[in-house]
């Protein structure tokens, strides 16, 4: 694809423009990716048209307990709303402006660089764009303003992204014989975090994110057309394929908690590749933050105790270091 001359000269004077990766983001061996696995093929795509379907729900269930991952496909949401918001992002990123840009002093997003996230010296080989969603339309009129249609292209994916979030909580809920409804009304898409990784010259001795736990009930992630995904599976990382128009969807810390222990939150992380930006998209479905999250009554028995205390889901935030000081602040917490 042709850049405009912008774009040309905001690439060329960028951090990630080099011919080798400056130490700063050289993790240590024990760390670094080294060598990328070949896509794993076993971890579940499933066809949620299917819905209503009993299998679709025993497909759900399986992946969860297995992997913690599923994918998703024929999921209702349109391709265009996808790529519409894709492009909005990318965008944004491609902005020289970015950093400073904002709506009057009244803005709730934030803007990571990649020297943002060092972790004990080193930098991740990313940028980040991130805000809360919940109430949409109050918290729409903080978001960027730039580039045009910023706004309304992203609270139509942030719409039908919290549809499909709650078939797959019903779902879910079903598979682990709760009421239908149980998360109607508790949960919804908190936080939008959007992340670029520029191509890198040389992916074995970087990441884009570190190994981490969701801290939501699910999270859904698009990631188009580029790969970059890895979740730990019995000890080893395994990489997501990317299948264009799917959404990845992994299982949080709290609907862990709430499974009392039946389904689980991998381990995941990003890394990069050499030949083209990855956008990912990642919407954090979670608890309102006065909701107590613990294990189900229903899935709490004599052979099955409680394995988790029950926690208000601000304190959750509050406690821990999985959320950056700005994203504690826009959890409502
Ligand atoms: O970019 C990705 O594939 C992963 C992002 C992620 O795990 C997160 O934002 O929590
Ligand atoms: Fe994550």
């Amino acid at each position: 694809m042709e850049m405009d001359s912008t774009a040309a000269a905001n690439y060329a004077s960028n951090w990630f423009n080099v011919q080798n990766v400056p130490k700063s983001y050289v993790f240590p061996e024990e760390v670094r990716p080294g060598e990328l696995p070949p896509v794993c093929h076993t971890l579940p795509v499933i066809d949620i048209t299917k819905s209503v379907q009993a299998d679709t729900v025993q497909h759900i269930m399986k992946a969860s307990r297995e992997f913690g991952f599923f994918q998703v496909i024929n999921h209702g949401v349109p391709a265009e709303i996808l790529l519409d918001t894709a492009k909005v992002l990318r965008d944004f990123f491609e902005m020289p402006e970015k950093e400073s840009s904002d709506s009057g002093g009244k803005r709730n997003w934030v803007y990571g660089g990649s020297t943002s996230f060092t972790r004990n010296g080193f930098d991740l080989w990313r940028e980040n764009l991130k805000h809360p969603c919940y109430p949409l339309k109050d918290c729409m009129e903080h978001w960027p303003e730039k580039p045009t249609g910023y706004r309304e292209v992203v609270s139509t994916y942030v719409t039908e992204v919290n549809k499909l979030g709650n078939t797959i909580l019903q779902l879910i809920s079903r598979g682990l014989g709760l009421e239908v409804g149980y998360f109607d009304g508790i949960s919804g898409v908190e936080i939008l975090s959007a992340n670029n990784y520029p191509p890198c010259p040389d992916p074995s001795l970087t990441l884009g994110v570190l190994k981490h736990h969701d801290p939501s009930l699910i999270t859904i992630l698009y990631q188009g057309n580029v790969p970059g995904l890895q979740v730990l599976k019995d000890g080893v990382w395994i990489s997501v394929g990317a299948i264009p128009n799917a959404f990845v969807v992994n299982i949080g810390n709290q609907l862990e908690i709430i499974s009392n222990g039946i389904v689980r939150s991998a381990l995941h992380r990003a890394v990069t590749n050499s030949s083209e930006a990855r956008l990912s998209i990642a919407a954090f479905i979670n608890p309102s933050p006065n909701f107590i999250v613990e294990p189900a009554q229903a899935l709490v028995t004599e052979l099955s105790p409680a394995q988790y205390k029950p926690t208000l889901y601000k304190e959750f935030v509050n406690g821990t270091n999985a959320f950056g000081p700005h994203t504690k602040a826009m959890q409502r917490a």
